[in-house]
């Protein structure tokens, strides 16, 4: 099947120039595992900047963006324009975009067609509440918000990597189990199989997010289903460097 293995830092809202200067000085010393896909998420005013200093084996996203390529929508960014600075990837419905920011799943939908469609490659995001698992329908959320992505991807599922991410283990400390995570993501490559295509369950990258760290990285990575990570706070530290390489 051979699905490459790929670990997304998003930076979210944090660092300075100096502080991500640092971070790429620390990722360009490594040694990563060059069979590993590294994407880092970075604020949009540090995106071209950290665009010309890192190395090329390092690909750059954008943690939104809108849905339109340009017009009057005062303080988005479009892939257009992500496009332009050289970065090629996009991070969108993450949860903080969709609790904070009010993002529903049809939006979502819209800015990933967009995107998709402006040559972006996307980091799509799915988790469920903790008031959603506790009242058993974590599959029902995130069967509920992939369907809503199904029309937007159409046939471009080799430029989506899906990242599930329960909210209540995001910068909780409070990790998923591996099983409790494989479980998932076994769910969506079932429903993935059913309602998509064969091909799309077994070769679509499923990333695990939510408190991941060096320290449960590799238990994480054993998992069959689980083919890399969306790190949100460990993706700042010197640790994600051992993040990235946990499956050697
Ligand atoms: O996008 C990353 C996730 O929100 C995880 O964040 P975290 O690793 O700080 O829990």
């Amino acid at each position: 099947m051979g699905r490459k293995f790929v670990v997304g830092g998003n930076w979210k809202m944090n660092g300075d120039k100096k502080q991500v200067t640092e971070i790429v000085e620390t990722l360009k010393k490594g040694p990563l595992d060059p069979n590993v896909e590294v994407v880092i998420g970075v604020p949009a005013i540090y995106l071209e900047y950290v665009q010309s200093i890192v190395p090329n084996t390092i690909n750059v996203a954008a943690q939104n963006c809108w849905k339109a390529p340009k017009g009057a929508f005062t303080g988005e960014i479009s892939p257009a324009m992500i496009k332009d600075i050289g970065a090629n990837w996009v991070i969108l419905g993450h949860s903080e975009r969709r609790t904070i920011f009010g993002e529903k799943d049809d939006l979502v939908a819209e800015k990933v067609a967009h995107a998709l469609e402006s040559g972006l490659k996307v980091i799509a995001c799915i988790g469920e509440t903790l008031e959603e698992r506790e009242a058993g329908k974590t599959e029902e959320v995130v069967f509920r918000q992939t369907k809503a992505l199904l029309p937007a991807i159409g046939s471009n599922w080799d430029k989506v990597v899906l990242a599930y991410e329960p909210v209540w283990a995001i910068g909780t400390g409070k990790t998923a189990s591996p099983q409790q995570a494989q479980d998932v993501h076994a769910s969506l490559r079932n429903w993935l199989s059913a309602n998509a295509s064969a091909d799309v369950a077994s070769s679509v990258r499923i990333q695990y997010g939510g408190s991941v760290t060096a320290a449960n990285a590799k238990e994480l990575a054993a998992c069959p289903d689980i083919d890399g990570f969306l790190v949100g706070g460990a993706s700042l530290k010197p640790e994600f460097v051992d993040i990235v390489n946990a499956t050697q």
